[in-house]
């Protein structure tokens, strides 16, 4: 009888999920065989879980104390992972660029720092146009490495639905260096200096050099007070990605046998980006109904009544660390809009937790044809977070940025000074521009200024 009323109560969890099949889904890909679609779904659909629930729950609280100003989000990444690029060595250096930029923050403004990558499943890509031309050729636009490759050739273009399942094992080989890295030792407080090893000097690697001294000595101090602190031999760390291939997402979206919900099992967050966030369209529906917890990009256009009305349907409960609003408004705009938002939310009661991404709203493209973001500009839209939350007196509660461990020329400025003509030398990105390791470092030491400044 039991089993009974379980079935029933499960079937009906996956009837409401699969609402989300009879709306409009935007910037999914044109798959030339649906039976292979199919096939790929089946066989994810038979695939271990990449996360456990009872994490997703875990990360919901530790966002939550971050909505409450207790804690700070640092969620970063590439804005494409591909599968080439998912080696130990790019992993390494991705980890290990969050782990410095985590320490600068933690120590920086004394705030617990929660980490989540945009690792082990950004593979999919929300794009302008269907198609791209090169040199009066016209094929269709790379949409992620789940989709089609990068190459510019009509195979290589043509969506391929066995990359769903490639994705998959992708990302599960990805997060076991992930979790070996953060769980086995290396994200040992004690190896502070050694993250820093192995990469090229420079001005912020000195900076945060001389920080960890200091965290050293100080580790020294508890030592010699005997004081125990194996708490610091480990450190969580999330992942997350933006749920845009409803084809990936749902096959791996299973009950939790502790609590008969919903949770989407490909990372521990997801998020829905600002081209996809329509209130009645098929992303918004899907993700209503999985208990992770969940992302909302706002981008300038967005208004009051839009954030209530997501809050409406992803938060009904109003759950804290449910709903983080990402706003990506750009530099120029970010002071005129985000206050306005800041207090119609906060005068309905809601208190989701924002964060700023300061990427995606300040993207421009070069004379030479290089998507590029400049470094002041992206300084500037934090700077502008901070301030309208001043104003609204509401919590900034953390950063969403697109960055890499190598040393790019993607993002213009930073202490190096990257000019238009150096964004040739090594510009690796298949999507956006990413700050590389020394920008990423240096915008932390920064942010951990700001922070500093607001809780005084
Ligand atoms: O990462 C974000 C989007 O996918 C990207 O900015 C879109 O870029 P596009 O305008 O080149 O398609
Ligand atoms: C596509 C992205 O952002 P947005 O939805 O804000 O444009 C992204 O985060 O890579
Ligand atoms: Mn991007």
């Amino acid at each position: 009888m039991t089993s009974q009323i379980d079935e029933t109560a499960a079937a009906r969890l996956i009837a409401e999920l699969d609402r989300y099949r009879e709306l409009p889904a935007k910037q999914q890909p044109s798959w030339p065989d649906a039976a292979a679609v199919e096939r790929a779904g089946e066989d994810l659909a038979l695939q271990p879980p990449l996360v456990f629930a009872g994490e997703a729950d875990q990360l919901r609280e530790r966002l939550a104390s971050a909505a409450r100003g207790e804690a700070f989000l640092l969620q970063g990444g590439d804005c494409a992972e591909t599968f080439e690029a998912a080696t130990a060595d790019k992993i390494r250096d991705r980890v290990k660029t969050l782990l410095q930029m985590a320490v600068v923050l933690t120590y920086g403004a004394s705030t617990p720092v929660i980490k989540v990558g945009r690792m082990a499943g950004q593979f999919a890509k929300p794009r302008s146009s269907d198609s791209e031309t090169r040199e009066g050729v016209t094929l269709p636009a790379y949409r992620g490495d789940l989709v089609n490759g990068y190459d510019f050739t009509e195979e290589s273009r043509t969506a391929d639905p066995s990359r769903l399942v490639q994705g998959y094992h992708v990302s599960a080989s990805t997060l076991n260096l992930i979790r070996a890295f953060t769980q086995g030792g290396f994200a040992d407080l004690r190896q502070v200096h050694a993250w820093n090893r192995g990469f090229v000097s420079n001005p912020a690697n000195q900076r945060y050099e001389s920080l960890a001294a200091e965290i050293d000595r100080a580790l020294k101090f508890m030592d010699a007070c005997g004081v125990d602190h194996t708490a610091l031999t480990q450190t969580e760390f999330y992942v997350s990605h933006e749920a845009l291939l409803l084809d990936y997402e749902r096959p791996l979206t299973r009950i939790d046998s502790r609590t008969g919900e919903l949770y989407d099992t490909s990372a521990h967050m997801l998020w829905i980006g600002e081209r996809t966030r329509d209130l009645d369209g098929a992303h918004v529906e899907f993700l209503s109904h999985v208990r992770n917890p969940i992302g909302v990009k706002l981008g300038p256009t967005a208004t009051v009544d839009d954030a209530l009305r997501l809050i409406d349907k992803l938060d009904p409960e109003r759950e804290p660390g449910r709903l983080t609003f990402i706003t990506r408004m750009g530099a120029g705009k970010i002071r005129d809009v985000l206050p306005g938002l800041l207090e119609g939310v906060r005068d309905a009661g809601a208190t989701p937790l924002w964060i700023t991404d300061p990427m995606h709203g300040n993207g421009i493209t070069t004379a030479t044809g290089y998507k590029t973001r400049r470094f002041d500009d992206v300084m500037d839209e934090l700077l502008g977070f901070f301030e309208s939350h001043r104003a609204a007196g509401t919590v900034p509660g953390g950063i969403h940025v697109e960055l890499t461990g190598d040393d790019v020329t993607e993002c213009l400025g930073g202490s190096e000074n990257i000019d238009e003509a150096t964004l040739a030398t090594r510009y690796e990105s298949v999507c956006d521009p990413r700050l590389n390791h020394m920008q990423s470092l240096e915008l932390a030491f920064r942010v951990a200024e700001e922070l500093k400044r607001f809780s005084r």
